[in-house]
């Protein structure tokens, strides 16, 4: 049985030895909101002429993946009546009584779907600082593959992560569409690289002092890109130096490019070193969309973006061996450096 924090978080006034963090690792410094993190809004583009997407509105995703490998989407067409409704979803499930959870917590193991405490994502990364957060994983494509092991209660369940997976999975490729415009790269490029989504949603109950532990400590996101749903502030990101608070907006869905996009890119596109910091009263769910490549896809930088001036700066691999590479080192940007090519 998983030791989830949600289960015991609201009966505790201090924080437990093993989720203190050292105190580099802490969220000491006072973090403001950054004003200055992108917002793109799609009602610049309708999805029927995104071959002909304002020029615009491809440089100000381009600009924001290069300068900050994060940015605010907005009027991108998901309903915020199913954004609402899969967030109430989730909630539902993590307020869940300590006995329903355990209940839920073993069904859900029989299936591809997981629960996991915080920091503990498999054996082979089980952290000596636990973080204050519970996860749920759940891989949604391809669909046909999936639904078969998906949870039948609550009874809306099935119908609402289809739907949402669906949309956002539209979503997703109409980004990629405007990024590989702008890097010049032929249209549904990244088709073939976009072929898994996991849906990833992180609980942080309120925690008794915030300035001691971490929801999820600095990191990058080791996918392609992820779209990311919040209502409550906890995320930050490292910008020149300096944590900046993402703004919650709200319906908007935050985008992290992720390692692969940087690989793929060249370097042009950098992927965001984020964290997430927790609050003394009210707990946060965030969901998570992760798009991914197929664990035996090739990845390497583009062609396109590679000649005599311009040499790979990456090695080509399969995805799985990334991601294996990725769990097993505590220090990710190192798991990126062992990719690298001399130059
Ligand atoms: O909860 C969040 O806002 C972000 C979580 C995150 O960075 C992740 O799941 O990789
Ligand atoms: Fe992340």
């Amino acid at each position: 049985m998983a030791n989830l924090v949600s289960s015991w978080a609201r009966n505790v006034d201090t924080v437990p030895e093993n989720y203190v963090m050292p105190p580099n690792k802490r969220p000491s410094e006072l973090v403001s909101i950054g004003s200055n993190i992108p917002v793109i809004d799609l009602a610049k583009v309708s999805s029927s002429t995104i071959n002909h997407a304002g020029a615009g509105l491809v440089q100000e995703i381009l600009k924001a993946s290069q300068e900050f490998g994060l940015f605010q989407i907005i009027n991108h067409g998901i309903s915020e009546k199913l954004m609402d409704d899969v967030m109430d979803l989730f909630n539902e499930i993590f307020d869940m009584s300590v006995e329903e959870k355990e209940k839920f917590c073993s069904e859900v193991s029989n299936k591809s779907c997981k629960v996991y405490e915080s920091g503990k994502m498999n054996d082979a990364n089980v952290e000596e600082v636990r973080h204050w957060k519970d996860l749920f994983i759940q891989p949604v494509f391809p669909i046909e593959e999936q639904t078969q092991h998906w949870l039948e209660n609550p009874a809306r369940y099935r119908e609402l992560v289809e739907t949402y997976s669906s949309e956002v999975k539209k979503l997703s490729m109409r980004i990629l569409e405007l990024i590989g415009e702008g890097l010049g790269l032929k249209e549904g490029y990244f088709e073939e690289l976009s072929k898994r989504q996991a849906l990833v949603v992180n609980h942080y109950p309120p925690c008794p002092d915030p300035s001691l532990a971490m929801g999820v400590p600095a990191h990058c996101d080791p996918n392609l890109i992820t779209f990311l749903q919040q209502q409550v502030y906890g995320l930050q990101i490292l910008k020149d130096g300096h944590w900046i608070g993402v703004p919650t907006l709200p319906y908007a869905f935050v985008v992290n490019i992720g390692y692969q996009l940087q690989i793929i890119s060249n370097n042009k596109l950098v992927s965001s070193e984020h964290r997430v910091v927790t609050n003394l009263k009210t707990g946060r769910t965030s969901i998570g969309t992760f798009v991914s490549p197929a664990e035996d896809c090739i990845v390497e930088p583009t062609k396109v973006l590679v000649n005599g001036g311009s040499p790979a700066l990456f090695r080509t691999f399969k995805y799985q061996e990334f991601i294996d590479d990725y769990m097993g080192e505590k220090n990710h940007k190192k798991t990126l450096e062992a990719y690298k090519l001399q130059p």
